[in-house]
């Protein structure tokens, strides 16, 4: 059974068209019973890996303590938060890639092999949603929520589509998943950006488009230049949102997950406590910036948004 900390309503109608509408409902991953460090032939992704290396990789109880202020953070927000079924040495923090929601369709995406067994975990919580609203990605169809953002007119995607997409284990988005979207959703417009991919330097990969894109407020967003492979899509960007609407962030700090904030509202965003310079350009916005420390489970290539799974957004 999944867990949830307040009553479930069923049926639950997933309701998702961007990424900063009023949230009601989340699933927020878990790090209890995260297992053992991975082994180097076991890691997928390059921040884990470094602080393998480093002797820095975080611990159980650390990421726990870190996602439970998250959780009652949004719960002051009187927020409906499940949580996943607890799988026994089973990685579950990012919930966000195991299935993502547009409009009204929830779809269980096809992820990563290697972390199949995760969605495991949210079935019965899933099986609450009525059936026409839920939709299993084809096969062939490799697609992750980190690289699923809904804006409005406008589903941006992040991917990959270079011939060497199978060797790229943090490449887990191809151009049949931009296909399948395309078609699902014709009156929308698809925008998809290619991303850099490294498995072994981090500020050289952007994991997932949540890894150095994220649109903030009404019309506001933060990107990472370098996390993009075309130019052209970076001055797409530049030019939809207006240059004076953007924070920019270094490759290093896109590594440190500064583009992986969460938008609990259009007015409140919910951001690390030691991006100093982020959150003051948010302030200077007009944003309400409720900080938290969630450093540890940055050190996995994922912070915020890569741990939850919005259900219900309220417009
Ligand atoms: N949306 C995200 O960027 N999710 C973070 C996933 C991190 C995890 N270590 C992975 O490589 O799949």
């Amino acid at each position: 059974m999944y867990t949830k900390t307040q009553e479930v309503d069923s049926p639950i109608k997933p309701r998702v068209q961007d990424e900063t509408g009023r949230l009601k409902a989340v699933v927020l991953g878990t790090a209890v019973s995260v297992g053992s460090a991975p082994s180097m032939d076991e890691v997928y992704d390059p921040s884990s890996r470094a602080h393998l290396l480093a002797g820095t990789y975080p611990k159980e109880e650390d990421m726990v303590v870190e996602m439970e202020g998250f959780q009652s953070l949004l719960q002051s927000y009187d927020v409906q938060v499940y949580r996943p079924t607890v799988l026994e040495n089973c990685n579950q923090i990012f919930a966000r890639d195991i299935g993502f929601v547009v409009e009204d369709t929830f779809f269980r995406s096809n992820i990563l092999p290697l972390r199949e067994k995760e969605f495991e975990a949210i079935e019965n919580l899933v099986a609450h949603i009525p059936e026409k609203q839920f939709q299993v990605c084809p096969e062939e169809v490799h697609v992750e929520g980190g690289d699923v953002m809904p804006w409005g007119d406008y589903l941006f995607i992040g991917a990959y589509t270079q011939k060497d997409y199978p060797q790229q284990i943090t490449a887990r988005t191809n151009q049949a998943a931009i296909d399948f979207l395309t078609e699902y959703f014709p009156q929308k417009e698809v925008k998809a950006f290619e991303l850099i991919k490294s498995a072994t330097v981090a500020n050289q990969n952007a994991l997932h488009l949540d890894c150095c894109f994220q649109p903030v407020g009404k019309n506001k967003a933060i990107i990472c230049p370098d996390g993009f492979m075309q130019q052209e899509d970076v001055e797409w960007i530049r030019s939809f949102f207006g240059a004076e609407n953007i924070f920019e962030v270094t490759a290093d700090e896109m590594a440190g997950m500064h583009c992986n904030v969460f938008s609990i509202s259009p007015e409140v965003v919910v951001s690390e406590k030691h991006f100093t310079r982020l959150n003051t350009w948010l302030r200077e916005q007009g944003l309400t910036v409720e900080e938290i420390q969630y450093a540890e489970i940055s050190k996995q290539g994922g912070l915020l948004r890569c741990s939850t799974l919005p259900l219900i957004r309220q417009y």
